[in-house]
């Protein structure tokens, strides 16, 4: 198939590769001039796990292509995906300025019916609005052609966004038209081989489907994280709780981990807008209120813990911090747990020398001042920033940080104690090498008994 992506984020730019990968012939739309030079290149201005190479390929075969020009990429698409961003609005509803600006420019575009597909995460009705916004624009250009608009919302992760793609779990494609159902069956059918999970329903509740999903996900976690603040205060192990609950099929092992906070650029501003769509309808969304505010609170946990570990006493102290990234296997820093450490660090006068493998130059924009006058100090080497560290914290579980050598670390270390954000250590090991441990929801291990949480 011919196939028009708009947008380069993390969605269009894995999608229309894996689409490409699959033997269509791709274009992909970008509006910021300086990412579509980059990608032309054949570099990703992303940090995703083996995006680059399929880039290069499809870009050498010619199978895949970049235009800053909406233009170009229509003119023989039989489908047009739109994956722009939909982020947060001042009140927390999802913004739909990008999406129906696409929806504006199609209008004005396009010269024969074809398939618009929205894969970004958009409230019930959205689809409805492009497809009124398109006829609009078509209508005033005295064009009367139809236009298929289908919901194929996206499910991946970042960090393992090509597998998630290459083997979804399911795809789902909202329409209210047969067309859009037949047409997503043929794109996506090698990517379903070994199972038919090619769920068809309405446009509307393909677009809720999506954010039931990521809300779920999301209080999941803040559950967890409850019942790990309640394991703390009764000297019980999350951990053991995890494993106790997750071998029931009906809860499940997947995303009981508790930790220091759910971060990224979805379950966020998702569930914003979805209290947001909640309150709207008059429906008070207490579910999700709660879940929000547990997440708001678990990102403040390891703070706490390291304030009351030096008693309120700042001055001189030099933390380490471990993983930047809102989750490991991307450079993105959305709303992620390290930034709320890490503003609150800096506000008391700590100095922080902090390690992501990717995230680094990201967090260096953000911070210049900080760096400036050498407050935060940043690297892509574990060890060099817990020389003289006052703490270790582990905030992202990035595979570098899983097994290090703890024993050299304790020589580098002037205080040898770990606050683990992600639950990932062997607390007893530690406490063996001498090292105080602070988990989350854990019982507190070494000398002193405060806890994470
Ligand atoms: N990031 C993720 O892991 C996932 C995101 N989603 C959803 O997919 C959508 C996209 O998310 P991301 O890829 O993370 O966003 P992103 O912000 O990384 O990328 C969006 C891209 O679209 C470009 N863009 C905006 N308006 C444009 C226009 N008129 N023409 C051409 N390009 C335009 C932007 O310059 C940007 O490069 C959002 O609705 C998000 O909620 C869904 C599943 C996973
Ligand atoms: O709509 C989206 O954008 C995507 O949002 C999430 O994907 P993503 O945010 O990339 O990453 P996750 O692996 O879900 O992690 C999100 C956050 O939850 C945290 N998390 C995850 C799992 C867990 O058990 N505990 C936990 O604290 C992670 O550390 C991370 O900060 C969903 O998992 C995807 O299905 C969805 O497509």
């Amino acid at each position: 198939m011919r196939i028009c992506v708009v947008g380069a984020g993390y969605v269009g730019l894995v999608s229309a590769a894996c689409f490409a990968e699959m033997g269509n012939r791709v274009i992909c739309i970008e509006r910021d001039a300086q990412r579509v030079a980059i990608l032309a290149r054949g570099r990703a201005p992303i940090y995703e796990p083996g995006l680059e190479v399929m880039l290069q390929n499809h870009l050498a075969s010619g199978q895949l292509n970049f235009s800053q020009h909406l233009g170009e990429g229509i003119k023989q698409a039989d489908v047009i995906f739109i994956a722009v961003g939909t982020p947060s609005g001042e009140d927390g509803s999802a913004d739909l300025s990008h999406v129906l600006a696409v929806a504006d420019e199609l209008g004005l575009l396009l010269e024969q019916s074809c398939v618009v597909v929205n894969k970004s995460t958009v409230p019930v009705g959205t689809a409805e609005r492009v497809a009124q916004r398109i006829k609009g624009q078509l209508a005033k250009r005295g064009k009367h052609f139809g236009v298929t608009l289908a919901s194929n919302p996206e499910f991946l992760k970042e960090g393992s966004a090509i597998d998630d793609f290459m083997r979804p779990d399911r795809v789902i494609v909202g329409c209210d038209d047969p067309l859009g159902h037949e047409v997503l069956r043929r794109l996506y059918a090698p990517f379903l081989r070994n199972h038919e999970r090619l769920l068809c329903m309405g446009l509307r509740a393909a677009e809720f489907s999506k954010y039931a999903a990521n809300a779920f996900l999301a209080t999941k976690i803040s559950f967890i994280n409850e019942m790990a603040t309640l394991c703390a205060r009764l000297d019980v192990d999350i951990e053991d709780v995890r494993r106790g609950i997750g071998s029931d099929k009906r809860i499940g092992t997947h995303f009981i981990y508790a930790g220091c906070g759910y971060g990224g650029s979805c379950f966020p501003k998702d569930v914003r807008a979805l209290i947001r769509c909640a309150e709207q309808e008059g429906i008070e969304p207490g579910i999700l209120r709660a879940v929000e505010a547990r997440n708001a609170l678990q990102k403040t946990l390891l703070f706490q813990a390291l304030r009351e570990h030096f008693s309120g006493y700042w001055q001189g102290r030099v933390v380490a911090l471990w993983g930047l990234a809102f989750k490991p296997g991307t450079d993105d820093l959305r709303e992620a747990p390290s930034l709320v450490l890490l503003d609150a660090l800096l506000a008391v006068g700590a100095t922080v020398q902090a390690c992501d493998p990717v995230a680094t130059m990201a967090l260096a924009e953000r911070y210049s001042q900080a760096i400036d006058n050498g407050q935060l100090r940043l690297s892509t080497s574990p060890y060099s920033v817990v020389e003289g560290a006052d703490a270790l914290v582990l905030v992202t579980e990035w595979k570098q940080f899983r097994q290090p050598d703890f024993l050299r670390i304790r020589g580098l270390m002037r205080m040898p104690i770990v606050f683990d954000g992600r639950n990932i250590y062997d607390a007893a090991q530690l406490v063996e090498l001498g090292f105080l441990y602070r988990g989350i929801g854990r019982p507190a291990q070494g000398h002193c008994k405060a806890s994470a949480a």
